[in-house]
């Protein structure tokens, strides 16, 4: 079986000390989210699991067979338009480019790119378009995990909800499995088999919480229900300092 397998991972960046015996496994076909303040540590948790960092202490021990990233920012060629940019991976695995590109504009349409767009270049586009491209281009290769930076960040509300719509479906279709982080509870509640709650200095799991509900079936009301729910959690108050908080 597929999985992710973090243990006792520890990590410094020159005496300080980031993150301090993390340990969880992302299993197969599954969506695992890790929420914290900023500064917890999120991003290097996430690219020490992805191999864009190297491993200190303690182990990651990553099974699946193919994986995949996408940034935030999207992170897109400047000089490479819509469709080659989606294209990159499956040409660098060896692909036809005939075939890479009719995969890669099947999934630009998918992610509600439209034929107008793919002879467009990174800067000719909106950050919600090139987000969708960064999606489309994570995904066409089908990976068997993919790892996600805060993907939804810069979006509008509507947009948000629209791309992560698309990436539920997608998932499930092709039992991809996911590991993202953010700083958005609502966001984690909406997509996540389970979340890990990082508290910092330095950063640990404090909390997981988990939900039987399929993706698919939680809306609005299930999202904002769990949420008021999750934020009278007293380890969520500490780690986000919301008890520090107050109106003026
Ligand atoms: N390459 C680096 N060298 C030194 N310190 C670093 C490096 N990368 C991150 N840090 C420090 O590690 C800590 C955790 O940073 P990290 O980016 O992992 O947190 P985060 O939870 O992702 O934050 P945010 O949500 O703001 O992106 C921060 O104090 C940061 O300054």
């Amino acid at each position: 079986m597929e999985k992710l397998e973090v243990k006792h991972l520890t990590h410094h960046f020159g005496f300080t000390e980031i993150l301090r015996d993390i340990n969880f496994t992302l299993e197969k076909g599954k969506i695992l989210s890790i929420v914290g303040p900023s500064g917890g540590g999120k991003t290097t948790l996430l690219h020490l699991c992805s191999g864009l960092l190297d491993v200190q202490e303690g182990s990651v021990v990553n099974s699946f067979t193919s994986s995949s990233f996408a940034f935030q920012e999207g992170r897109l060629l400047p000089w490479k338009n819509v469709i080659d940019n989606i294209a990159l991976g499956l040409l660098a695995k060896g692909e036809k480019k005939k075939t890479a590109l009719q995969k890669a504009k099947a999934i630009a349409l998918k992610f509600g790119l439209e034929e107008d767009d793919f002879e467009k270049f990174p800067k000719d586009l909106s950050g919600g378009m090139k987000q969708r491209v960064s999606f489309a281009r994570a995904l066409v290769v089908k990976p068997s995990l993919l790892f996600l930076d805060e993907p939804f960040s810069a979006l509008d509300i509507g947009l948000k909800k629209e791309l992560q719509t698309h990436l539920i479906q997608i998932s499930k279709e092709e039992n991809i499995s996911i590991l993202f982080i953010t700083h958005d509870m609502m966001e984690a509640i909406r997509l996540s088999d389970e979340i890990l709650l990082l508290k910092a200095d330095p950063g640990h799991i404090v909390k997981k919480f988990s939900f039987e509900v399929p993706q698919e079936k939680r809306d609005d009301v299930f999202v904002y229900e769990e949420s008021a729910k999750i934020l009278q959690d007293k380890d969520i108050i500490e780690t986000f300092e919301l008890n520090t908080l107050e109106l003026s």
